[in-house]
């Protein structure tokens, strides 16, 4: 695990672009997981405006490792967000784009993403590899749409799985641990104080330390890197 951490988020958004341009530039196919939150969307307005004519998004291949229960119009939905922060703003084919169809029935569309992803994300041993799978963290915890009252669908048998949001008990559809922990890289993209409490109690961990969704990102690749600004990472 390594632990990056910069200045400001901005900075934060500005090398995880350079790492995401570096990283697709040596694939032929490069298909990643992204997340919704407050960090990605910065990120992706960093990506669109410096490197949306240096990488060749014909060879990037996105999907969603979460997606809220409404429609594609909706605020809430993370593919709008990414659609208004970055695939409205690069030249990428439709063809490329693997969406969580948050207006369908959610165990429905978990079944059927979870064979999209068997059928379009390069396997190892039977199991999904991304070669990028991009996450935020919620301020109590919670990866991808994992969250602490439901930890234990971290370790469903099924690729994807439905989640209930614990205030709101909006309906969630995301990716599991088995998914998360066979990717080749992690990156997790955490910025703000709200989130430093956290971001300590998982990366420095005391022998009485709850666990939390995020604590169990751990690739068995290795390659698990958190990208911070100070704010984030002042505990650390
Ligand atoms: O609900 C969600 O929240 C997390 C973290 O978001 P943030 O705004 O607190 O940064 C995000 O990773 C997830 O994709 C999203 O659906």
């Amino acid at each position: 695990m390594q632990a990056r951490i910069y200045s400001t988020k901005q900075e934060v958004a500005e090398k995880f672009s350079a790492f995401f341009k570096d990283e697709a530039k040596n694939q032929d196919a490069f298909h990643v997981a992204l997340s919704g939150g407050s960090t990605p969307k910065i990120v992706f307005d960093y990506l669109a405006s410096h490197f949306g004519t240096d990488i060749d998004w014909s060879k990037v291949f996105f999907y969603w490792g979460d997606e809220r229960c409404v429609q594609p119009t909706d605020d809430e939905s993370n593919y709008k967000m990414t659609v208004q922060h970055l695939l409205s703003k690069i030249e990428i084919p439709a063809g490329n784009i693997f969406r969580i169809l948050g207006e369908n029935d959610p165990k429905k569309e978990a079944i059927r993403y979870s064979d999209v992803l068997e059928k379009n994300v390069p396997n190892e041993n039977g199991v999904p590899k991304f070669d990028l799978v991009i996450l935020g963290m919620g301020d109590d915890g919670h990866t991808a749409s994992v969250f602490p009252h439901e930890i234990m669908l971290w370790d469903a048998d099924e690729n994807c799985v439905v989640a209930i949001h614990p205030e709101s008990g909006q309906r969630r559809v995301s990716i599991t641990g088995k998914i998360i922990n066979n990717a080749a890289t992690v990156a997790f993209l955490v910025t703000g104080s709200s989130k430093a409490e956290k971001v300590e109690e998982i990366i420095r961990p005391k022998a009485d330390t709850t666990i939390y969704p995020a604590t169990l990102v751990k690739p068995s690749s290795n390659k698990l890197i958190w990208f911070l600004d100070e704010d984030a990472a002042k505990g650390l």
